[in-house]
């Protein structure tokens, strides 16, 4: 199932939070890279249903989710990991899987029992699915809300932030699972962590101020700080941004200072310069 965002708006309050957002995804891991109140969840959420878009034109694998009968279809392929899922802490595992289950309309319930157990399986918490939610760790909880996403083998997953306060023992097992979970359908996720996309993803949407700032390969975005950074001994005053490494120099990124020497660029280097740069304004598309 393929997602495609057209020219989408959303203001609250009067204020622009989505600005023309455009991207399209198809099988495997997008990643929607952003910082702090780019307006990721916002835009998932309208992806997901939750919230209706100001303007703009949105369609999961061909239907329209302002039309009820659209939104309808697209709910019921669809899966979701909300920032805060809103766990009913005195359910079991087990029972609150059920519980989204029976709102996902599985009525039979020997099916949904059989369903719900697979998807627990499959995140890993067979031996948890007794416990209390209240008792489970943070990664096991966030693992309890990939397992309601996945019900029901939807088309589209989409996960906002799902890697967000793992250590990094959880955060490779979370990778794991999700690049599983990518080789059958679409995935987009929402994080604001450059190594989940250099993991994960095989392609990238850098959403900046609510506008997409890049489209394309991970591979595409680090090629956009090609050229532009450098080690250095001194501090450079003209870089766009520059500091310390663990081996004493120094890590421009922008204009070189004297002395330099061009390095290889990161992903992470050229998400700080796409961020950074405030003359960055126009959508780049690559790949
Ligand atoms: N219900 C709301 N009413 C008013 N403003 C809101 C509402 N929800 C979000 N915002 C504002 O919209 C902007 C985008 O928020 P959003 O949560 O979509 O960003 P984000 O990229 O997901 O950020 P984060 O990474 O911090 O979760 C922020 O400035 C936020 O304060």
């Amino acid at each position: 199932m393929h997602i495609s965002v057209e020219g989408l708006t959303k203001r609250y309050r009067g204020r622009t939070v989505l600005d023309g957002v455009t991207f399209a995804a198809g099988p495997g891991v997008t990643g929607l890279l952003g910082p702090n109140g780019a307006g990721k969840t916002t835009l998932l959420r309208i992806l997901a249903t939750v919230l209706a878009p100001d303007g703009g034109r949105v369609r999961l694998g061909g239907r329209d989710p302002a039309t009820p009968s659209g939104r309808l279809e697209v709910r019921r392929r669809l899966g979701y990991l909300p920032q805060e899922p809103g766990f009913h802490r005195s359910l079991t595992v087990f029972e609150f899987v059920d519980y989204i289950a029976i709102l996902k309309e599985m009525t039979d319930r020997r099916a949904r029992h059989d369903e719900v157990r697979r998807v627990i399986e499959l995140v890993g918490l067979d031996r948890e699915r007794s416990k209390k939610i209240s008792r489970l760790s943070g990664g096991m909880r966030r693992r309890t809300g990939l397992a309601q996403a996945l019900l029901g083998n939807p088309d589209v997953v989409i996960l906002d932030e799902p890697t967000a306060g793992l250590d990094p023992e959880q955060r490779m097992r979370f990778r794991d699972l999700i690049s599983r979970v990518g080789e059958d359908c679409a995935v987009l996720l929402s994080t604001h962590q450059t190594e989940d996309v250099a993991a994960l993803c095989h392609r990238v949407v850098a959403l900046v101020g609510g506008r997409t700032l890049f489209d394309g390969t991970p591979e595409d975005l680090t090629g956009l700080a090609e050229g532009r950074i450098w080690h250095s001994d001194r501090r450079s005053p003209g870089a766009t941004l520059s500091w310390r490494t663990g081996d004493g120099r120094y890590r421009n990124i922008g204009t070189p200072p004297p002395d330099a020497e061009l390095a290889e660029p990161s992903i992470e280097d050229a998400y700080l310069l796409l961020t950074g740069d405030t003359e960055a304004t126009s959508t780049r598309s690559a790949a």
